[in-house]
């Protein structure tokens, strides 16, 4: 657990009774409710409405961490004092046996294509378990139905238990870092985690402490010289791909979940900085008696040893699952050993991938083994090995603890969420050049191109048709308009939807706090170039028709 050194003031003495969010001794109770979040959630509403103002907030300083001094420094990398953030909860014990997963095959009457097959294993607190496998093995499948997100189009059995039971794990308790980095471009890697501090940390907790355990754990990701630049996306370039994926699981870490999984975390990183990222969060499972999975595909022999666990996969079938040293004894005992200062990793990928089988036959001398026949091989020696009986004698200790079930986490109210997203919705529409400002850029190019062609239609009965034809040219060529601002949508639907997984909010959240963000800034792009339109035509008599115009340009 963390050293008491490093607690705020107003921490409280941890019982293991105490729940994660009740914090109590609250020396300033003033600063803690009405002091500081008080005077932040009014400079946060005064941004909100004028997002101009926003440099000047996002200006103040920042709060030191809890720690104080207590910053260290490894190989370049800032090593922050043990987190504030603790948890009480027991750890997760989580194991499985037996899982298979099947998709139905592609055609009519094929029969169903299984991409896990009788997959067992393990995970407990305080360790980091890697999945690797060759590409397309099934480690993101695995993960998926460990974590309870598979498809619908999927079919699982099997048994999946978290300490001995059928438990579907509140919120906080476990999160979920996946491949695709689904980030919100427009904002900066500070902005981001601190929104999604302000969603996920409750109400009781006073916001200079919020901020300070994001700054915390952006720095503990790397991030620290990267905090003021956006993360970008479609238009404009951002932050690198690795620190995307540190901005990723920095997001999913504030939390201090009980049960992490992890994919990919080290793709796109370089050998330093997957070290030490994935030496962070095995420092972090350790403290906190976190469960660590991670799909990995290719550690590096440093990363490698920090791992606990490995579930070696090959194309849906387990080739070995046991600790990391055991693995190479397996591989020895079972004909393939390691060669010499071979990073062992490489050694187990290379030899079970038959991807490229073909090339190897070609090229090899006539006894060596394709890796086809080393997967049966391993394969079937894995099973009848002692490693699998320890496996299985391991998962029946396991589901013979007895530990209280996991509470929710506290977290942020309804209210709460409702202003940080509709905040964080007016900063990234003010931002995203593309979608509002060019939007109206062209509104008023083609309200002033409609009004000089239908300059001033007049009252007469002959100027029927041209009113129509007007209205009916604004509905044709905004409805066209519309599907311009797709991808920025697509792009918000990705986040809600990551961010709903992970249980951050929900959909009432999401379309109530777009509603409010979008209306003044759809309305005020369709103002103008609708008076224009309004005025250039002379359809001066009638209001409707201008209600009409500002409709549809809001559509
Ligand atoms: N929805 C799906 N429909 C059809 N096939 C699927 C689907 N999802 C996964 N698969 C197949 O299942 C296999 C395992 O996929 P998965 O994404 O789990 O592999 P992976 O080991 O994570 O790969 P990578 O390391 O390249 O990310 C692959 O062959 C993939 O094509």
């Amino acid at each position: 657990m963390a050293a008491t050194s490093s607690l705020p003031r107003w921490a409280p003495t941890l019982s293991p009774s105490l729940p994660l969010w009740h914090w109590g001794g609250t020396p300033n109770s003033d600063e803690r409710r009405g002091g500081a979040t008080a005077g932040w959630w009014s400079s946060s509403f005064l941004a909100a409405v004028f997002p101009w103002t926003r440099g000047r907030a996002d200006k103040r300083p920042t709060v030191p961490s809890a720690g104080g001094s207590g910053v260290g420094s490894f190989d370049g990398v800032e090593v922050l004092p043990a987190t504030t953030v603790l948890d009480v909860d027991a750890g997760v014990f989580l194991t499985w046996e037996d899982v298979c997963v099947t998709i139905a095959g592609r055609t009519r009457g094929s029969p169903p294509v299984r991409i896990l097959d009788g997959i067992t294993g393990h995970a407990r607190p305080g360790e980091v378990l890697a999945i690797m496998g060759p590409s397309g093995c099934g480690k993101t499948t695995l993960l998926d139905t460990l974590a309870g997100r598979l498809g619908p189009e999927m079919n699982q059995t099997g048994v999946i238990l978290i300490n001995g039971r059928q438990e579907k794990l509140a919120f906080g308790t476990s999160a979920y870092v996946t491949q695709d980095n689904v980030l919100m471009s427009t904002l900066t890697v500070r902005e981001a985690v601190y929104y999604s501090a302000h969603l996920q940390l409750p109400d009781t907790m006073p916001t200079p402490e919020k901020r300070a355990h994001a700054e915390r754990v952006i720095r503990e990701m790397g991030l620290g010289d990267a905090v003021d630049t956006r993360i970008g996306g479609r238009i404009t370039k951002g932050i690198s791909g690795g620190q995307r994926k540190r901005m990723s699981i920095c997001v999913e870490m504030l939390t201090l979940p009980r049960l992490l999984f992890l994919d990919e975390p080290t793709s796109g990183l370089d050998s330093a900085a997957s070290y030490h990222v994935m030496s962070h969060i095995a420092r972090a499972a350790v403290r906190e008696r976190m469960t660590v999975i991670a799909a990995v595909h290719q550690p590096s022999g440093d990363v490698f040893e920090l791992f606990h666990g490995l579930c070696l996969l090959a194309y849906g079938r387990t080739v070995f699952f046991g600790t990391v040293s055991n693995a190479n004894e397996f591989f020895t005992l079972s004909g393939f050993p390691c060669p010499h200062m071979r990073n062992p990793s490489d050694h187990f990928l290379r030899t079970i991938n038959k991807d490229f089988d073909e090339e190897t036959v070609e090229s090899s001398k006539a006894n060596r083994k394709i890796a086809a026949e080393a997967i049966e091989i391993l394969t079937n020696a894995y099973q009848s090995s002692t490693y699998a009986e320890k496996t299985t004698n391991e998962i029946v200790e396991m589901k013979g603890k007895v530990e209280a079930p996991f509470r929710r986490k506290e977290q942020a109210s309804f209210f709460t969420k409702l202003l940080v997203l509709t905040r964080r919705s007016f900063i990234n529409m003010h931002r995203d050049i593309g979608y509002y400002w060019m939007r109206l850029a062209i509104y008023m190019g083609i309200g002033i191109c409609l009004g000089t062609i239908f300059y001033q239609v007049g009252y007469s009965y002959s100027s029927i048709q041209t009113r129509c034809e007007v209205i009916m040219y604004t509905t044709a060529l905004l409805t066209f308009m519309a599907i311009g601002g797709f991808p920025s949508f697509v792009e918000d639907v990705k986040v809600f939807r990551r961010e709903r997984l992970s249980g951050h909010y929900g959909v009432a959240e999401f379309v109530i706090s777009n509603t409010l963000s979008a209306t003044p800034y759809l309305a005020f792009i369709a103002v103008i170039p609708g008076a224009m339109l309004y005025y250039l035509t002379g359809l001066t008599r009638g209001a409707g028709h201008f209600v009409y115009f500002v409709t549809m340009l809001c559509m």
